[in-house]
């Protein structure tokens, strides 16, 4: 894809197929290329609510960040096109859909399944920060599945470069980190409580914070009121790489090396992805 001439792409270039998902600002189609046959994701904005919404700077950074990107671990984003109404952002296809549903499916995932999963995240994660890329909404509806089970990060809608600190509030309110609930300057290891967070959440099948009302999981998480369940029974070493991530002092927390170099991880993780 990346070699092909830039031309501009129409939608009649596409056989639009079953839609994959709807966001907040527009909808998510399977489709095919008509001369490669190639199988994307088709992501269609429209033009009036990114006006109405003011969110175009974010788009147009999305799509430099995005394209400057190449993980195993993260979704690409090949291109984009529009015509009068709708920007539409051609995207790697994820055949397994989100790690969302597989979450609502089995409740909770495995030790050696959350091991892998959590190897991947930090290494893509890794590889943003070199690039000095903070993801900043990493959430099980932003992971995705390919065909091999693969994870791929997407939806870098909310990313930022991140030159100085960020001040901006975003992103769900289970995953949010002390730092942004707060509203105090945060970096890099926003994402590294994320870590922490997903991997709580894949092991037990729901957040740590998670609370009735939006001002309890605030509490919840300024306090760092952790708790583990006794079911289902998770091994004492997931729970200390847990603990070591969802740490107030962001300075504090494990960082993405010595979360790959960890012991449950190393034991349990497929290092194959
Ligand atoms: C569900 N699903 N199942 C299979 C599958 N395969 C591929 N993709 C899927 N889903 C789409 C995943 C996305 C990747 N990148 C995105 N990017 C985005 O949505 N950007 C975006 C949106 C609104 C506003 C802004 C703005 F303006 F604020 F910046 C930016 S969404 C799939």
């Amino acid at each position: 894809k990346s070699d092909s001439p830039k031309r501009e792409w129409s939608l009649n270039d596409f056989e639009i197929g079953k839609p994959l998902g709807k966001g907040k600002f527009g909808r998510v189609y399977v489709a095919r290329e008509v001369k490669s046959k190639y199988v994307v994701a088709l992501k269609v904005l429209f033009k009036k609510q990114i006006k109405k919404y003011k969110i175009h700077h974010q788009l147009k950074r999305e799509m430099e960040i995005q394209t400057s990107l190449r993980h195993p671990n993260i979704l690409r984003l090949y291109g984009w096109f529009h015509d009068d109404e709708r920007i539409v952002l051609i995207l790697e296809y994820a055949h397994g859909g989100e790690l969302y549903g597989l979450l609502r499916e089995n409740t909770h995932l495995s030790e050696k399944q959350t091991a892998t999963y959590i190897l991947s995240l930090a290494q893509a994660l890794a590889y943003c920060h070199e690039k000095h890329v903070i993801h900043r909404d990493i959430k099980p509806e932003n992971l995705l599945l390919d065909h091999e089970g693969r994870l791929k990060i997407a939806d870098f809608g909310w990313s930022v470069q991140s030159s100085s600190k960020r001040r901006t509030m975003c992103g769900t309110l289970d995953y949010l980190a002390p730092e942004m609930v707060e509203n105090r300057a945060h970096d890099y290891a926003v994402d590294n409580w994320t870590l922490g967070i997903l991997c709580y959440e894949f092991l037990y099948g729901t957040p740590p914070f998670e609370a009735e009302s939006q001002r309890d999981t605030f509490k919840r998480i300024t306090n760092i009121d952790l708790s583990f369940p006794s079911s289902p029974q998770v091994s004492a070493e997931s729970k200390h790489l847990i603990t070591q991530l969802l740490v107030k002092d962001s300075s504090k927390r494990l960082s993405l090396q010595k979360i790959m170099e960890h012991p449950w991880i190393m034991k349990n993780a497929d290092p194959s992805g």
